[in-house]
Parts: structure tokens; C-alpha cells; sequence
């Protein structure tokens, strides 16, 4: 045998097609290439098929196997004397053998992962009968490693030793300690032609060597491997792959092996079985193969397609860490917003794994998911908070993470900060405005829980900050009752109420607080209700509600095909919406506030987007219609009955709440005795209507006249656009400090009515209505 190496210099591609592939294309076999696909990995090593006719004779066809010695792609030219032909693998046509090759096909010496002969090299051997050895290449086909069994005889793989075949002597093998560089089954071509026995056609190079840190071009990439792939007869579409190859093989981060299944029609789209049914595109983004992704996408690939688990391959790569697969994805318009089978979004996993550079570029993109709720009633701070991620807790904090929204317990994040015992990230959530005194469905405050876990810089940091040693929970018990008798926790419990006990004779009468949520829940935040200068009980005389309601039919025209609506296909946002040339007008700014210079004096009417809009629900012009977001407490006032404040600051231009109640006509309201609780919605369109919030209402209700308000009333359209039945939506008119009391102007009509009766106690000094002004 002799052997002829090649430089690869002078290589000469058109030289090379010419040269190889007349050979090694065998037309009249196409009829027997069937079924052999579906049953790798177990070789067809000494299952020969008859030749089919044809023009093949003995005298002018050579043999077609390919060697791997030594690295080198080496390939047989001796004549064949049988035209039985035999397929050493999936990867390449079946072929025309000589003896020697034939023999080496029944010794089981040819890799059923790449088709090519182990002659001489690096291999691995599986000896499951003592004497014949059955090799293939250990990283050849990611198969043989997925599987785990040899693909010749199919025993339990983990008996196979690495083991290094000399060119001299091929049979004795010898066990490696060391593995040489991985190979794969891709060669290039010579341009002489010289034909002796046999002749290196090329050199092996591991994948490591494929462009790294670029995308690469989908065309650049298929060209070479069109090229390359036809020293194997791998002509695109002739081949028959399992479809699970070009998932596994996605996951190996087989660039090149990708875009040569993509080219043989592999579906990217593909679920996997066994693998929580997800794409190639979950599996590459998962081992952050970015290229690979890449090429998937460009093949068609579905960016949010789910897997059982309704996981994308955003969330794959999040989880993973991934971030340059992450921030590709993003770029390549992959969905934030998507929910898992258990309403984790993309910033939930990365939260959970404390993976701070994921979730700074998923904020960076759609900074809105920042308070997206699971199914826990978990944000993505809770998450961090539980896992202790210190540095993610204050990035969250930082771009605006709600701290007191309330997970399905009713739990606040400070909860969570006293279970985890991190007072460093308690500290920061007090900072941060979290409700110190809120209280889950337990009746469990953040002190009960840092106290029962024996979390003692916690117990110290909330009593420090005045944490109610008092309160009980729904069993009865206080912190004291819930730690260990003479832990540290129970002295500092114990001296802390001592003290407190004994300064209460002197000091007036604490805060009450009288409902942890007066809207029981139908609000997306809770509104507290606290009492500190009366003995007045909650206020109960009415049925919270959170939307309008009627008692009587009013006929609002709530037909689909009246509605005014946008063909926007995005968020309206962009410079193309078209909602400005409608009375859709998108008023909000990127936060959903009002402009700072939007007319205070005469408010126009805004229309939201609504259900009959192309946009998506998560527009940017729809604000009143999701709800009240805002920290609002009901409070007792010194001398105006009941009132709201706000316990957080609030911009100028945000939405505080609805004025809601129960709509009736203007002859209704004329015949009701009690007009405290009535807000006219004077629209000049119609007969007269009025809200009255007396029966049935919500916060609003309790909203004060102020002489220097800091809200105003502005009418809102959403779901419908009968023009008698606007909707009240108050917005902060300017800055508003978190404790400061919310009100409205109610008006001098109001007045002028009931100054008869009482007169203003806003205590302004610019107050108009006061008995002092008038
Ligand atoms: C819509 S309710 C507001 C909630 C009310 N404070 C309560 O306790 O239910 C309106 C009533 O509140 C009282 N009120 C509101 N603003 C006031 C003010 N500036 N001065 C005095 N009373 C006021 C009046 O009794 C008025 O009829």
C-alpha cells in the first residue's frame, strides 16, 4: 500500500469534484439507500446487498472506501472483484468494496458514525467477545455518545477503551491514556491525479477549528460543506438522516454537521422526545451555541417555540447563563414575556439562578416583565430575595422592582428577606418603602417569620425600625410566641416588648391597622386601611368594587363594530403608529404617564386601544384599563372623616385610581338623599349621568377636596366608546411624596351647594372654601 500526502495549498476545488465524485457516486444504488437511516446507531457491517444492475462492472470500478490514518482522510483505488455493495454508515452511500475493505467491514472495522474505515489513529474499541474488535470514533457521532452503547454490537459502551491503531500493524491496540483531538468526518481534496492503491485525499480537522466568536453566514457556511461533504457522496438531499440527528447535533454544537442537516431538509422545527420535546433551537441555546442558533434561525426556526415544560429557547439560554446566546435571541426578536408551565418568565430562571448580566440585558429589552408575577405570585425580586442573590436584589431595585406586591400567601418581599435571614437585602427592601407591618394570610408579619426562623440581625433590624411587637397573627401568636424560649431572638423579643409595654402609658394610642387590603384582593396591590386618631371601625357601609356597575340596564353600546380602533401591528409606540390620526391618540409616555405639559386645565378625552385594535395588549396606549398599580392607604383624618394618601412617591403624570361606583341617570341621582359619594360625568353628549359611589365604589370614594390638589380627573374611553359613559381616571397633577394625602379639586358648584352645610378642613393656606376665605 502506498500513500501519497497531499499539501492542502494546492487544492483546486472544481479539480476535486471532477476527480472524486464520478467514483464515489453510485446512481444505481439509490434504489437499496431506503430504510438503513432509522436503524443506527447498531451497524450494517455484514449486510451486503446484491448490486441492482446497472453499469458497474468489475474491470473499470474501484474500491470506495475511506480511510482515517493518522488524521488523514485516505481513500482505497483498488479494483473490486464482487459487486456486492455494503454501507459502512448512514453518512455515505452504500458502496463497492474490495476484499480487504469488505473483510475490514465484517471485523466490524469501520465507524457506523461517519462511514470512514479505522485504519490507522485514534479509535475507540469495544471487545465484547475477547478477540474481534469493533471500533468506531469516540466524538464522531454524537449519537454513539448519546446512546451509550457500541454501534456495532450494541453492549453497554462503557467497556470501550480509546485505544491507538499503528499505520504498520493494524490489528494489535494499544489503550490511550491521553486522547488525541477530536475528528470529524470532513475532508478536502486533491487536485493530482495520481491513482495508486491508495491515496490521502485530505486532511481530518477537529470542529474547534470551525470561526468561532462570529456568525457566520448561512451561505458561507452551506457552500463549504456542499463542497466538502461530496468527498463522501453527502449530496444535499440524498441522504436519509433520523430527524433527532439534527437535534443532537445542535446540542454538540456540530456547526458544520448542522448546516449540512438543514440542507438535507432536517425539520429545525423538531421536538424531541425524551428531551421535554424541545427544538434543536432549545438544545443549541441551552449550550449557548449561538452560531448554531444562528443557522437554525435562518433555516426557519421557530424563536419562541415551546417545549413541554412552555419553555422557550430564550428561557434555555437564560437559565444556562448564556448571555451571548441570550443577547443574539434578543436581537433575533425572541419574546420576554413568555410564561413556562409554572409562569416563570425568562427574568424569573435568570432571577432564581442569580444571573445578573441576563438580567440586566433582559431589563435592558422589556423593562415592563420587571414585576411579571408565576404562578406563586412571584416576581423576579422574590425570587432573588429567596435565593440570596444580594447583588441582584439591588439591581432589581435599581430599574424599579415592586417590593410590596403581594404573591399568592400575601406575603411582601420582606417576608422572604426574614425567611432567607439576609438582613443586608431586608435593610435594602426598607429602603426601598417595603411594608414593614404587612401581613400574609397567616397573619404573619415579616418579625413573626424572622423570629420563628431564629434570624436574629433580622429581629433586630425590624424592631429597630419599629416593627409592632404586639401584633398577632391568625393563631393568636406574637413574635414572641413564635421563637425559641431563651434564644437570643426571644431576649431581644422579650426586652423590646418590655420597653414598649411601658412607654405605651405615656404614649398616645398606636396606629390601627384595620384591614390589610379594603379591596380584598380585586386590586392588583392591596390598599391598607389604618385608624390613629379615632376609634372609628373600618368603614363598611358599602361593597368594594373595581370596576363600574349598574343596578338598572342603561343600554351602553358596547358593539364591537362601533369601536374606533388602530391597525398598529406593534406596541404604538413607534414613529409609524397610527393611532395619532384616530381619537386613539396615544397621550402615554414609555412609563404610561401623562406628558408634562398635557393640558390641566381643560383635559382632553382619551381613547385607550381596546380589543377591536390590531396592536397587542400590552400596547403602550393602555394605562386606566389595567388597573390601579399604585401604593395607596386609606387613612383616618383629623377632621375630614376618612381619606387616601399615597405610600410611595409618585411622578407627575401617573395614574392613582378610578372614581367607580354604580352608574345611574341624573333623575337617579336627583332622588338619592345621600349626594356625598356622586361624581357627574358631565359630557354634553346625551341625557346627564352620574357615578355614585355611596352603595358601591372603590378607593376613589374616599378621595378628599383639596384647595391645592394634587390629582385630576381626566374622562377615559377603553372597552367602549358610548360617549355618555366615560370613564374617571385620576392622575397625580404634579409630584407627589409617598404619605402625602391625594385630592381632587371637587369643584366650585360642589361648594356654592355645600358650603351651607360645611366648609373646607383641607388645611391649606391657599385654601378657597374654608369659612376663613369666604
Ligand atoms: C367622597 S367623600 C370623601 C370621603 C369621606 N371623607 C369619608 O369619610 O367617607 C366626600 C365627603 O368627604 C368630606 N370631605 C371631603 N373633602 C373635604 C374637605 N376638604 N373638607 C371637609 N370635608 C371634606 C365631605 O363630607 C364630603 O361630603
Amino acid at each position: 500500500v502506498e500513500y501519497t500526502e497531499l499539501a492542502l495549498d494546492c487544492l483546486d476545488l472544481k479539480a476535486q469534484e471532477e476527480l472524486l465524485s464520478p467514483p464515489l457516486t453510485v446512481a444505481d444504488a439509490a434504489v437499496t439507500e431506503t430504510d438503513l437511516a432509522e436503524e443506527l446507531p447498531l451497524c450494517c457491517c455484514r449486510l451486503e446487498t446484491p448490486h441492482s444492475g446497472g453499469n458497474v462492472s468489475s474491470i473499470d470500478q474501484s474500491c470506495m472506501a475511506m480511510e482515517s490514518t493518522d488524521g488523514m482522510l485516505v481513500r482505497c483505488q483498488r479494483r473490486v472483484t464482487k459487486q456486492e455493495m455494503m454501507r459502512p454508515s448512514n453518512t455515505v452511500h452504500l458502496l463497492v468494496l474490495c476484499e480487504e475493505h469488505r473483510a475490514g467491514m465484517v471485523k466490524h472495522h469501520c465507524c457506523p458514525g461517519c462511514g470512514l474505515f479505522c485504519r490507522a489513529g485514534t479509535f475507540m474499541e469495544c471487545r465484547p467477545y475477547g478477540s474481534i474488535s469493533h471500533r468506531f470514533h469516540r466524538d464522531c457521532a454524537s449519537i454513539l455518545r448519546e446512546l451509550r452503547f457500541c454501534p456495532h454490537c450494541g453492549e453497554d459502551a462503557s467497556g470501550a477503551k480509546e485505544v491507538t491503531v499503528s499505520r504498520a500493524d493494524p490489528s494489535p491496540s494499544v489503550p490511550r491514556s491521553n486522547p488525541g483531538p477530536t475528528l470529524s468526518a470532513v475532508a478536502t481534496l486533491p487536485s493530482v491525479p495520481t491513482m495508486p492503491a491508495m491515496i490521502t485525499v485530505g486532511i481530518l480537522f477537529p470542529v474547534s477549528k470551525v470561526k468561532r466568536g462570529t456568525l457566520l453566514q448561512f451561505a458561507e457556511v452551506w457552500d463549504t460543506v456542499c463542497i466538502l461533504s461530496s468527498s463522501f457522496s453527502l449530496k444535499p438531499k440524498k441522504v436519509k438522516y433520523p430527524p433527532r440527528q439534527l437535534y443532537i447535533s445542535a446540542k454538540e454544537g456540530e456547526l458544520q454537521k448542522v448546516v449540512h442537516l438543514l440542507g438535507n431538509m432536517l425539520d429545525p422545527n423538531f421536538l424531541m422526545e425524551g428531551q421535554n420535546k424541545g427544538t434543536p433551537l432549545h438544545a443549541a441555546a441551552a449550550e449557548g451555541h449561538q452560531e448554531i442558533c444562528h443557522m437554525l434561525v435562518q433555516a426557519g426556526a421557530n424563536l419562541d417555540m415551546f417545549d413541554e415544560q412552555q419553555r422557550t429557547p430564550l428561557m434555555a439560554a437564560c437559565e444556562n447563563n448564556n448571555v451571548e446566546t441570550v443577547k443574539y435571541l434578543l436581537r433575533a426578536g425572541a419574546s420576554v414575556g413568555h410564561k413556562d408551565i409554572i409562569g416563570f418568565t425568562c427574568l424569573h430562571l435568570a432571577a432564581k439562578l442569580g444571573h445578573c448580566d441576563i438580567v440586566h440585558h433582559l431589563l435592558a429589552k422589556a423593562s415592563k416583565y420587571i414585576n411579571c408575577q408565576d404562578d406563586g405570585g412571584w416576581t423576579p425580586i422574590t425570587w432573588a430575595i429567596e435565593c440570596k442573590h444580594k447583588e441582584l436584589v439591588h439591581l432589581l431595585l435599581a430599574k424599579g422592582a415592586d417590593v410590596n406586591l403581594r404573591d399568592k400567601e400575601e406575603n411582601v418581599c420582606l417576608h422572604w428577606a426574614a425567611l432567607s435571614g439576609c438582613d443586608d437585602i431586608a435593610l435594602a427592601l426598607l429602603e426601598a418603602q417595603c411594608d414593614l407591618n404587612a401581613v400574609n394570610v397567616h397573619g404573619d408579619s415579616a418579625l413573626h417569620v424572622a423570629s420563628r426562623e431564629n434570624h436574629l440581625e433580622c429581629v433586630i433590624l425590624f424592631l429597630s425600625r419599629g416593627a409592632d411587637i404586639n401584633q398577632k397573627n391568625k393563631e393568636g401568636e406574637t413574635a414572641l410566641d413564635c421563637c425559641v424560649f431563651g434564644s437570643k431572638v426571644w431576649t431581644t423579643l422579650n426586652t423590646n416588648k418590655k420597653l414598649t409595654d411601658a412607654s405605651r402609658g405615656r404614649d398616645s394610642p398606636g396606629e390601627r391597622l384595620l384591614s390589610r387590603d379594603i379591596s380584598r384582593g380585586y386590586e392588583a396591590v392591596p390598599i391598607t386601611c389604618v385608624n390613629d386618631v379615632d376609634s372609628e371601625p373600618i368603614p363598611d357601609n358599602f361593597k368594594y368594587i373595581p370596576d363600574n356597575c349598574v343596578t338598572s340596564p342603561l343600554n351602553i353600546d358596547r358593539d364591537i363594530t362601533h369601536l374606533q380602533h388602530c391597525s398598529c401591528r406593534e406596541n404604538c409606540s413607534s414613529s409609524t403608529c397610527m393611532c395619532g390620526q384616530l381619537s386613539l391618540r396615544c397621550w402615554y409616555d414609555s412609563e404610561g404617564r401623562l406628558p408634562l405639559d398635557f393640558c390641566q386645565r381643560e383635559p382632553p378625552v382619551l381613547f385607550e386601544c381596546n380589543h377591536a385594535c390590531s396592536c397587542w395588549r400590552t400596547c403602550r396606549n393602555r394605562v386606566v384599563q389595567n388597573g390601579l398599580r399604585a401604593r395607596l392607604q386609606l387613612f383616618r383624618t383629623q377632621k375630614m372623616g376618612w381619606g387616601v394618601r399615597a405610600m410611595q412617591e409618585i411622578p407627575q403624570g401617573t395614574f392613582i385610581c378610578e372614581y367607580v361606583g354604580e352608574i345611574i341617570t341624573d333623575a337617579e341621582a336627583n332622588k338619592r338623599e345621600n349626594d356625598s359619594f356622586l361624581f357627574t360625568l358631565d359630557n354634553k353628549v346625551g341625557d346627564v349621568h352620574c357615578i355614585d359611589a355611596r352603595l358601591f365604589g372603590n378607593v376613589g370614594r374616599f378621595i378628599n377636596h383639596l384647595c391645592e390638589p394634587n390629582l385630576l380627573a381626566v374622562r377615559v374611553f377603553t372597552m367602549h366608546q358610548d360617549l355618555r359613559f366615560p370613564r374617571i381616571a385620576f392622575f397625580s397633577s404634579r409630584p407627589i411624596k409617598a404619605g402625602d394625602q391625594i385630592g381632587f379639586d371637587y369643584g366650585d358648584h360642589y361648594w356654592r351647594v355645600k358650603s351651607k352645610y360645611f366648609s373646607c378642613q383641607c388645611g391649606s393656606l391657599k385654601c378657597l372654601q374654608s369659612a376663613g376665605s369666604r
